[in-house]
């Protein structure tokens, strides 16, 4: 089954930003888009990951078309099935790292695993509050609280943009190996050529249109 299958979508806002786009992404499966600034990748982003209404085509998520979808289906996939990391990390500011991440537990009823808090070497700082850790560190915690939902789908936006290549790597290698653990798949929005180039797949949004280079 396709965890995620966008045909034919377009989208203008002032002036026509992509049209006839057409995407399908599998369990295991990862996938980058690549672009230059303004192209419209991020509102593409939006659009797959239901934040954004698309204005032409459809979006089936988990082999079911979002526009027929009641608001409590919507709610349910939005809440247990997707994970989101965009740039503003919408954390819970007023309190602690570790209490972000156990709004993501209760919520999905998985524990919270100190392996990945290891890795993502957040482990040392998860008692303070999110106000107190650098940028990479929220960074981290975000992909931490996503990561302890336990999601099909991951759309990351810039997931590493506050990292040193070493920690990026090394992110990646995790959002990789998620995948393949939990038949989910992920999108991902970069800038950074060579690691979009670590997915399976790339596409380049230009000249209007999703062209397919890897
Ligand atoms: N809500 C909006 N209303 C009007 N125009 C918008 C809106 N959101 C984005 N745009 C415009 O659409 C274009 C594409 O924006 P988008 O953020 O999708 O591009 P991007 O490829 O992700 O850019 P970047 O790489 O710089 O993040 C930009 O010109 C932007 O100003």
């Amino acid at each position: 089954m396709n965890l995620l299958s966008a045909q034919n979508i377009s989208h203008t806002f002032e002036y026509e930003l992509f049209y006839d786009v057409t995407l399908e992404l599998k369990e295991k499966e990862s996938i980058a888009i690549i672009g230059m600034s303004g192209s419209g990748k991020s509102t593409l982003l939006h659009i797959l990951s239901t934040l954004l209404k698309p204005q032409n085509g459809k979006v089936e998520l988990l082999g079911e078309d979002i526009a027929g979808m009641g608001k409590k289906r919507l709610e349910k996939i939005k809440r247990y099935d997707l994970g989101l990391i965009f740039q503003s990390h919408y954390l819970f500011n007023g309190f602690s790292a570790y209490e972000n991440l156990e709004v993501a537990q209760i919520l999905s009823n998985n524990s919270i695993d100190d392996a990945l808090l290891q890795r993502l070497d957040i482990h040392h700082c998860i008692k303070q509050k999110v106000t107190e850790l650098s940028g990479g560190q929220q960074q981290r915690v975000s992909i931490a609280r996503v990561l302890t939902k336990k999601p099909k789908i991951i759309f990351a936006d810039e997931p590493t943009g506050n990292l040193d290549k070493e920690t990026a790597d090394e992110v990646m290698n995790l959002f990789f190996e998620y995948c393949v653990e939990n038949d989910a798949g992920m999108v991902l929005v970069t800038h950074d050529n060579e690691l979009a180039h670590k997915c399976d797949r790339v596409y380049k949004l230009e000249d209007k249109k999703l062209h397919q280079i890897k």
